[in-house]
This record gives structure tokens, sequence and C-alpha cells, in this order.
């Protein structure tokens, strides 16, 4: 399949973990001085981070939350319990450093690269034309090697837009195959009649388009959105470059199932950071086989459950790098 030269490129630069790695971290683990296994999910976490930088011992050089707006024609249907306005004016929030991703990862700085004014309403035809879809992967692969040039090897996608829940509700059912209603939530905090009509629209949007869940491209193209085709593109930037990419809410989880779709050796290069009160966000990390690191029982987005998680995979790379040995620290193991 041929999206584009950088968009197969990117797709092509991303492959397994590297085994040597991983089976150097994995034998590092276990003489390092605790009971073997005493750390659980940090032990896993930092063997995968090795396959994932190609380090035996993985050291995070820097950390990058990219956030991404787009408006959605879907919100003329009532779907968010928030009029459209709030998306612009967030940005402004955003930039000014007002915002929860602010308080969690603050170096506000803004890059335009628009792609058009917002996504069309999936409920009555395409979300977008497959040269925006292109354009929307490329802004987001160009923005991850950005970051990925500056220093930063853990990288996480964020989002911003009204709306954004219904289309993230079409691609999670398109690609898992799970039923609508299982998979949608109330968003910003729609009433019981707005979720039932939310589910609605989107079985519309599903019925209207026919989205194959097969195809990345075919799904961000008919139920997607601008912002989640970026963040789609962050993902595979990132993955390509060989650094950790931090999968945040529902939004993002989307945009991951997307990015899955087009390249699925990139699931192993994915850290769920939490698991969204949304509950089509745990349908699309079952699928793609993650588990979240967190249930901090938020449902916001911006990039904000992974800012939340990266400091745990900041301390999975240091117990891995940091700790003695048994034979370091003539501590007996086990064995003796
Ligand atoms: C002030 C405000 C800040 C936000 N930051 C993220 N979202 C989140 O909520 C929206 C998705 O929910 P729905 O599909 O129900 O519209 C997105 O903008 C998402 O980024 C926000 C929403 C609001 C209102
Ligand atoms: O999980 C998320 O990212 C989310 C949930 C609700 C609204 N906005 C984002």
């Amino acid at each position: 399949m041929t999206i584009s030269p950088l968009v197969d490129q990117t797709i092509a630069a991303i492959g397994p973990l590297d085994a040597a790695a991983v089976a150097a971290a994995e034998a590092r683990q276990g003489v390092l001085t605790k009971p073997p296994g005493s750390l659980g999910r940090l032990e896993s976490l930092s063997i995968q981070l090795a396959g994932i930088l190609g380090q035996p011992i993985p050291q995070i050089t820097g950390k990058a939350v990219i956030v991404v707006a787009g408006d959605h024609g879907v919100a003329a249907e009532g779907v968010s319990a928030f009029p459209a306005e709030v998306t612009p004016q967030m940005v402004f929030n955003f930039v000014a450093g007002g915002a929860a991703i602010n308080a969690l990862a603050r170096h506000p700085g803004l890059t335009i690269a628009k792609v058009g004014y917002g996504a069309a309403n999936i409920a009555r035809g395409p979300a977008m034309s497959r040269e925006d879809a292109v354009r929307c992967l490329e802004i987001g692969i160009n923005a991850a090697n950005e970051q990925a040039d500056a220093g930063a090897n853990l990288i996480a996608g964020g989002d911003m837009g009204i709306g954004n829940t219904t289309p993230s509700a079409a691609i999670t059912a398109a690609v898992t195959g799970a039923d609508v209603a299982s998979v949608t939530g109330r968003g910003t905090g729609v009433d019981d009649a707005g979720l039932e009509a939310k589910i609605a629209t989107i079985r519309r949007a599903l019925e209207v388009n026919q989205p194959d869940g097969s195809d990345g491209m075919d799904v961000l193209t008919k139920v997607g959105g601008f912002e989640i085709g970026v963040l789609a593109g962050v993902m595979l930037g990132a993955a390509a470059r060989n650094c950790a990419v931090v999968v945040d809410g529902f939004i993002s989880g989307a945009a991951a199932l997307i990015a899955w779709r087009l390249c699925p050796d990139i699931a192993q290069r994915y850290i769920a950071a939490h698991r969204s009160v949304e509950p089509g966000h745990n349908v699309g990390l079952q699928a793609m086989g993650l588990s979240p690191l967190l249930d901090m029982e938020m449902r916001l987005g911006e990039g904000t459950g992974a800012a939340l998680a990266m400091p745990i995979v900041e301390a999975a790379a240091k117990c891995l790098a940091e700790m003695a040995t048994f034979t370091e620290a003539g501590v007996s193991d086990g064995d003796d």
C-alpha cells in the first residue's frame, strides 16, 4: 500500500524491538538486588524500553507532549456538552499556559500547520479527503521528528477538539468490531438523552461511511478528524525514530488504533499511560494487547494521562540503570 513517500518511508522504518537489547535488559533485571520480578511492571517496562530505544540500559534523554487541535463538523449534531468555540479558545489557553496539560508539562510553544477548517460532519459523509488524511499524517511525522531531533525519546500526543470522542468511538468500533454502544461514553459530560443521541449519530456515521476497519487510511478519511490523523502521524514518526510512544486517553487511543492498522509492529512501541473513563478506550487498548499503567479516573485528553505516566517510565529506566547487582553490592542472592 502506498500512502505518500514520507509516510511509506516512516512505516518502513518501524521494525520489531531490538532483540539483543531486550535480552540484555532481561538478564540484568535478573541480577539486580531484589527478589526476581519484585519490581513488577517497572521491570517489564524497562525491558520494553530497552527494545524500543535499542539500548541494553535504556536512557530517557527527553520528553515531549505534542498537543494537536481540530474542529469536528459532527459537533453540529449536539454530541458534546460544550460548544465548538471552546476548541480555539482552549488553544489560546494552551499558549497562555493555563490548561491542565500546561500544569503537567510546562513548555508551551505553538506550531501552525493547518490542514483545514475542521473535519466534515461524519454523520453525513467522510471526515476528510484522502489528501487531507495524508497531510495530517505528514504533519504528525514532522512534529515527532522535530522533537526527536531536539533529544526527546519519550513522546506522547494530546488532543483538543470539541466533539472528538464521537469520531474516536467510531474509529474504535470500526477497528475493533465492538458494538457502538460499548465504546461510546459521555465525553465532556452529555446526559442520558445526549448519550443515546450520540450513539445513534455514531451508528449513522458508520452506516453512511462504511469504513474498512482493517485499513487505517480508510478509517481516518471516513470517520477520523484532523487532530486524530496528526496524532497517528506523531506516533508513526516517533516509533520510526526508535522513540517510545506514550498513549494518552481515548482520542490518542483511537489515533493509536489507526497507526496500528497502518503498521502492526508499532504496538510494541506503545506504552499505555492510563485507563480513561471513556469505555471505548479500554476496548481499543485491549485490541492492541496493551494494559494501562494508571487508572486515575481521568477523561480529559490533552496528553494529561501521558504526562502523568512519564515519570513512571523514567523510574523504570532508572531502576534498571542505577541499581546494584548482587555481586556489586556483596548481597547474597537466593542461591547462596
Ligand atoms: C474546557 C475543555 C477543555 C478540554 N480539554 C480537553 N477536552 C476534551 O474534551 C473534548 C472531547 O469531548 P466531547 O467529545 O464531549 O466534546 C475534547 O476537546 C477533548 O480534548 C476538553 C473539553 C473542554 C470543554
Ligand atoms: O480519554 C480522553 O482522552 C477523553 C475523554 C473525554 C473527553 N476528552 C478526552
